[in-house]
């Protein structure tokens, strides 16, 4: 039997990263991966998706305010065959570096099914393979409701799976991948609809980010259908899925996109071999360390359910690698103000507490909140209107800022460097002693009164 230090469970971000760091220190290791290298964010999610915020931004450019600033397309065609050649090349050369790599690292990758037989011992093509350590990193896959017609329905992997772009379009969610996926494909020409069960997408963001991309999306965006739950999907004569609500006809579109929500990879790796236990929402349970209820496997990225990033999946796979195989003194790292942007047209950026968490969590009388609100230069010189709003919040006497918030052109590249100064504990005065870098958004920021 083939002997390893350490046997990774899924070759995405987080099993990517905790093979690699742990070979880098020496450790014999073996990666197991199913499908393709890279997992959900190198070939159905993050880059198949930002290549298409790009697609779409161009269009943008082009067609919207391209016009404004003197520029004139007269025969402007969009070929999704050659626009797909680019997205999935790109994909595809990712996924060649990850091999590379591993030869370099001398980390063993199997290509198969991997299933746990007890804590040491998992079965892959047939054979057992032993490991002093197990990291399990087998990620998630969207969810698609119980409802009638529901094989009518598709997700956001059929989405980077299509040849065309469909005329129109349902995408019904209210999380990031729902208002990503509806942004790009109005902005590439489908006639969008984004379906939310409430008053608006991204509830759990600030209220003026979601509010801002309500306003975004009603000057120039899908077209927000809110307080829908559709229960029932027919297919018409003509191909087309017809959405229905207690029996009434809603919406007839040509494709519909479900984005309500990830479910962990877990029912068939065979945990019920292992003393590993899950939550009750059915990922696999972690104390702080990463460490599962058998003391020689841990578990990160998505199948945990704490923060369903990459970098975070990223950071905590080489953490616990560093733990075992370089005396870190901690496998857990630090869950707190992960910066994070949703790549809506325009995008929105967050990191720290909203100003509602920060007022729930430290009262009113703790907490100031600073905004700034105006229209981007790019789009208001081209004669539109697109919002730029700012927000810091704020705690105590020294005015520590906890939350930085935006939406807007640019902010997809600006909070990176703010989560910076926020993880630090930079306070307001500390914010405003920085000259500000003009005429930029960012600006903004450093000049809140
Ligand atoms: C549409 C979309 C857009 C996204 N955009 C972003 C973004 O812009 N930024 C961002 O930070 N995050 C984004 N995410 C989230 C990000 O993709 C995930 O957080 C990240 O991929 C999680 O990494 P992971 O290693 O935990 O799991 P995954 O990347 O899902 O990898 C798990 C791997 O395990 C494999 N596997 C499962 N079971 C087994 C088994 N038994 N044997 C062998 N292999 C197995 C799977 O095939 C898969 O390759 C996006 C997600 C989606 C769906
Ligand atoms: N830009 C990024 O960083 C990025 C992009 C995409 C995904 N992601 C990650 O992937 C995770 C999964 O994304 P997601 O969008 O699938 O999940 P999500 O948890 O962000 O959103 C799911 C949404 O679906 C809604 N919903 C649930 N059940 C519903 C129903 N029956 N009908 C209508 N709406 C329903 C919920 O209210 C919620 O708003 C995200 O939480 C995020 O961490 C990140």
């Amino acid at each position: 039997m083939r002997e390893f230090d350490l046997v990774v469970l899924g070759g995405g971000s987080g099993g990517i990263a905790t093979a690699n760091r742990a070979a880098e220190h020496g450790a014999k290791v073996a990666i197991i991966e199913v499908s393709h290298l890279g997992g959900t964010c190198v070939n159905q999610g993050c880059v198949p998706k930002k290549v298409s915020w790009y697609a779409a931004h161009i269009n943008d450019a082009i067609q919207k305010y391209g016009p404004g600033y003197g520029f004139e397309v007269d025969h402007l065609t969009f070929d999704y065959a050659t626009f797909l050649k680019a997205r999935d090349g790109y994909v595809e050369r990712s996924r060649a570096g990850y091999v590379n790599r591993f030869n370099a690292n001398k980390v063993e990758y199997i290509a198969g099914y991997g299933v746990l037989k007890n804590n040491h011992e998992i079965e892959v093509n047939d054979e057992l393979i032993k490991a002093k350590y197990i990291v399990l990193a087998t990620g998630g896959h969207p969810e698609i409701p119980d409802v009638k017609g529901a094989e009518y329905l598709e997700t956001s992997n059929d989405f980077f799976a299509w040849k065309d772009l469909p005329g129109s379009v349902a995408v019904v969610g209210a999380g990031y991948i729902a208002v990503e996926l509806a942004g790009v494909m109005h902005s590439l020409g489908v006639k969008s609809h984004l379906v939310v069960r409430f008053d608006r997408p991204l509830r759990s963001f600030d209220r003026m980010l979601s509010d801002g991309i309500v306003e975004a999306f009603e000057t120039d965006g899908p077209q927000l259908i809110t307080h829908t739950s559709f229960d029932e999907y027919r297919k018409n004569e003509a191909g087309q899925i017809e959405c229905y609500q207690k029996g009434e006809l809603r919406l007839t579109v040509d494709r519909v996109i479900m984005a309500v929500g990830r479910q962990p990879n877990t029912d068939k790796i065979g945990l019920e071999n292992t003393k590993v236990r899950l939550t009750p929402k059915g990922h696999i349970d972690v104390d702080d360390q990463h460490q599962t209820a058998e003391a020689n496997i841990y578990a990160v990225g998505d199948v945990i359910g704490k923060i369903d990033l990459t970098p975070v999946a990223i950071k905590a796979g080489r953490q616990v690698a560093e733990y075992l195989f370089n005396h870190a003194s901690s496998a857990g790292i630090d869950y707190t103000n992960v910066p994070s942007v949703v790549f809506t047209h325009p995008a929105i950026g967050t990191v720290g507490l909203t100003q509602e968490e920060a007022i729930e969590k430290y009262g009113e009388e703790q907490i100031k909140i600073y905004t700034n609100k105006f229209y981007s230069m790019y789009a208001s010189a081209a004669w539109h209107r697109e919002p730029c709003y700012f927000k810091l919040v704020c705690l105590g006497d020294n005015q520590q800022v906890i939350g930085l918030h935006g939406i807007g052109e640019g902010v997809d590249e600006m909070i990176q460097g703010f989560a910076v100064a926020i993880k630090m504990g930079a306070t307001k005065a500390q914010f405003d002693s920085v000259v500000a870098i003009h005429p930029t958004g960012a600006e903004e920021f450093v000049t809140m009164r």
